[in-house]
């Protein structure tokens, strides 16, 4: 189901018990369109011999609306509210992944070759060349998902294990869109060094490691220590990932415009993980303006350095044609700081600085929340052409390479692909392979 498509955000889900007379179906859903939400799928789940059962999903854009929407059909006549399904939940129950054989056990001779005796002699190959690792283990197909919980999307530090759902989602995510076993290791420490030291002792057990919702100004450190000292490919997803699905939109979003990207002047609202990766690499791209405002002057002072400017808010929504916001403070942008025919990009999760809607609604020429402009987009296909080429690092041309691929896969007047595009992180992964190889970044490459 296409919930990005629905009008409302909320996915609900409602059984409802109808009589089987034509016209009660229908009546549910002039139900749902006068109280401005809109149907998603319905399934028939009973036939009953007077009355039918079936569950509708319905997309809202908050809990009341909903209450308002289930109290309306309640009053329908020859309708029986039987139960509310809270659809979130329930694809959480028992947790979204697990660890599942490749392999099929149907006889005691299968046991023997994949677990004692046989797999000694596997163990011993690896022993005398360890690089034969890559070849009979899954090692070079896993990433390490690692977060502490500090910057748990814009929930502020939740703690690693409230976290984990993230760290599953983007597991899923992982698996789901280019067959990446992605593995979430929860450390339960705010202190740089001991997430290093537990990441590099745990390291030889993935192919890449992704740093996930780890708070500025620790996530840097610990991104570049880990980067120097481990020669697998190391990024942390809310500045790198973000950054690249930023610079895809806004290829886009200028291209529409008739602006010059390099050219404009983009705007910063929050310099932590996500606000300085994007601002270093639009820096790195070839942007020439990039102002930026945090309530943390420390923060301010890491714009300065890479390259930018500093500014108060005011004067950031004056002064740039592109926002882009990653502060996790939702309605920090007012409409009335819009300025017209700027770009915005709201950033904020699980809710924007602005909804895009009413950015638009007051002159923005573009608006899109994080939901869209979502590192999604990019890490797939960034660490699986990483993993495929054995590079040893994620570098500035395999992000642009991405960003392109992903501007390019837009439909026109869309910022950015949807992130169930048939063929986006194909393209992707092909991109950073041959930026990779142009870069040489390369630790071995056989060529098969
Ligand atoms: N759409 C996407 O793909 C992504 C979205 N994000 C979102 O960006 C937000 C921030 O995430 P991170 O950068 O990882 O967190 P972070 O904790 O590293 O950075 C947040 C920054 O915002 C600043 N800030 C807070 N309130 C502010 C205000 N009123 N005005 C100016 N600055 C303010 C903080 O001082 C801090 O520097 C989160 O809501 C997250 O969901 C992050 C990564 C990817
Ligand atoms: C999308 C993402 O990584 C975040 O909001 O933190
Ligand atoms: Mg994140």
């Amino acid at each position: 189901m296409d919930i990005e498509k629905g009008a409302g955000k909320i996915a609900k889900c409602l059984r409802l018990m109808l009589k089987d007379k034509p016209g009660h179906l229908s009546s549910v859903t002039n139900a749902i369109a006068q109280n401005n939400a809109s149907v998603g799928d319905i399934h028939l789940v009973r036939v009953g011999r007077t009355h039918n059962t079936r569950e509708i999903v319905v997309y809202v854009d908050s809990e009341e609306q909903f209450d308002e929407l289930v109290e309306a059909i309640s009053k329908l006549e020859g309708i029986i509210v039987e139960d509310l399904i809270d659809l979130v939940h329930q694809v959480h129950e028992g947790g979204k992944i697990a660890t599942r054989s490749r392999v099929r056990i149907e006889t005691i001779t299968d046991v023997r070759q994949i677990y004692t005796p046989g797999v000694a002699a596997i163990c011993k190959d690896i022993q005398r060349s360890p690089e034969l690792a890559n070849k009979y283990t899954s090692i070079p197909n896993q990433v390490a998902i690692v977060t502490n919980g500090t910057a748990i999307l814009g929930l502020g530090d939740i703690g690693a294990v409230a976290g984990m759902p993230v760290m599953e989602g983007k597991a899923v995510l992982f698996d789901h869109l280019v067959g990446v076993s992605g593995v979430p290791i929860l450390i339960q420490s705010h202190d740089p060094q001991v997430i290093i030291d537990t990441v590099l002792n745990i390291a030889s057990t993935f192919g890449a490691i992704k740093l996930e919702d780890i708070k500025a100004p620790e996530c840097f450190l610990i991104e570049e220590v880990l980067d120097a000292q481990l020669d697998i490919p190391v990024m942390h997803d809310d500045q790198h990932g973000t950054a690249v699905v930023v610079l895809a939109a806004l290829l886009n979003a200028t291209r529409f415009s008739g602006m010059m990207l390099k050219q404009a002047t983009v705007g910063m609202i929050g310099l932590g993980a996500a606000g300085m990766g994007i601002s270093k690499l639009l820096l790195s791209y070839g942007v020439k303006k990039v102002i930026g405002t945090d309530i943390d002057s420390n923060a301010r002072e890491r714009l300065v350095a890479a390259g930018g400017k500093e500014g108060t808010l005011e004067e950031v929504m004056q002064r740039a044609n592109i926002v882009i916001a990653t502060t996790g403070r939702p309605g920090l942008i007012t409409p009335e700081m819009v300025r017209k025919g700027s770009v915005i990009l709201a950033l904020s999760n699980p809710n924007p600085e602005i909804e895009p809607e009413l950015a638009m609604q007051v002159g923005a020429s573009f608006a899109a929340d994080g939901k869209s402009v979502n590192n999604a987009l990019a890490f797939p296909g960034l660490f699986r052409g990483a993993l495929n080429v054995r590079a040893t690092r994620i570098n500035n041309k395999m992000k642009i390479a991405a960003a392109q691929c992903i501007a390019r896969h837009a439909e026109e007047h869309e910022l950015v692909p949807s992130l169930l595009h048939p063929d986006v992180h194909k393209e992707v992964t092909a991109a950073v392979e041959r930026a990779a190889l142009e870069s040489g970044v390369i630790k071995h490459w056989d060529g098969d």
